[in-house]
């Protein structure tokens, strides 16, 4: 039984919950959640049959097989260095956190020291195989554009840019680098920043940001080219209800990763 401790319990969290509640391979034992939302997190967990412990940090002599980063940027710093540090192999969604300077050279040489591995999960785009193969013989451009339904970017600078709650039509919110996108959309930049990850880098990889008052899904859409030829991809994420920032690929993608270490087979 793979035996995993999970930071984080919002939507993504839950989510998973629901879907492992039954598995026979793995649980989640603890749940880390921020100091003062214990009892938020104990009242989601209610339903559960047989809930996770509710803590707010690793205990010392805790030794998971798995930490799993379900959270947000502040969590990498916070749990996920110390974490790889005391030898506990970590998988992050919050990819877009890696855009800060510095931190993937923290967590490489945090993992060094544990002798243990950080995992950065695809979350809610697929083809990251296809791209960080493409990569090996030399990748020319990676553009992608991010276009989610206009509420899903209130409380972002795309509100100085336009009124989300009158526009009309799909609205450029932010083209640029990868880099700047992550500074300025740190909850939406995830994606851009695993591209950038497994492709041409932070400065090399062009974002376009809309917000489409017409459309009900948050679109992924990344074109690559280089000596491999070229390829694109689309992906019609449905947001999900408890945070509609996030597609419910997220969701699945962290479950199918952590089946990957529980199971005699991955893919
Ligand atoms: N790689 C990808 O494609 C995607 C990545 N994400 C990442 O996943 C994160 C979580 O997404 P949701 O569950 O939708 O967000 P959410 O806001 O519904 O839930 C996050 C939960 O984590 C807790 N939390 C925040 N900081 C924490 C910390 N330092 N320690 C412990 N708990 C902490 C919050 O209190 C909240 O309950 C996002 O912030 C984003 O960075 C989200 C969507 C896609
Ligand atoms: O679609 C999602 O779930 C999240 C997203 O765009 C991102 O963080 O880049």
């Amino acid at each position: 039984m793979l035996n995993i401790t999970m930071i984080g319990c919002g939507a993504i969290g839950v989510a998973v919950l629901e879907l492992l509640e039954n598995d026979t391979q793995m649980r989640v034992e603890h749940v880390i959640a921020s100091a003062g939302s214990e009892a938020l997190v104990q009242q989601r967990l209610a339903a559960f049959k047989n809930p996770p412990l509710v803590l707010t940090a690793l205990p010392a002599d805790a030794h998971p097989d798995l930490l799993v980063e379900c959270a947000g940027h502040m969590a990498i710093e916070e749990h996920v260095l110390p974490a790889l540090e005391r030898g506990v192999a970590c998988l992050i969604v919050s990819v877009g956190a890696l855009s800060q300077v510095g931190l993937v050279e923290r967590l490489e040489a945090a993992a060094a020291r544990g002798n243990t591995r950080i995992e950065l999960l695809p979350g809610a785009i697929g083809g990251i195989d296809a791209l960080s193969a493409a990569k090996v013989g030399g990748l020319d451009s990676v553009d992608y554009t991010g276009r989610k339904p206009a509420k899903a970017w209130k409380n972002t600078p795309a509100e100085q840019i336009c009124d989300l709650e009158t526009i009309d039509q799909a609205t450029v919110i932010f083209q640029g680098s990868a880099r700047e996108a992550a500074r300025l959309y740190p909850k939406n930049a995830n994606v851009a920043a695993t591209l950038s990850l497994a492709g041409l880098g932070l400065d090399r990889t062009h974002v376009t940001l809309i917000a489409d008052p017409l459309s009900e899904e948050n679109v992924h859409h990344f074109e690559a080219r280089g000596a491999f030829g070229g390829f694109e991809m689309s992906l019609r994420g449905k947001p999900l209800q408890a945070n509609p920032k996030t597609s419910a690929l997220t969701v699945y993608s962290v479950v199918r990763a952590l089946g990957n270490h529980a199971h005699a087979i991955s893919i």
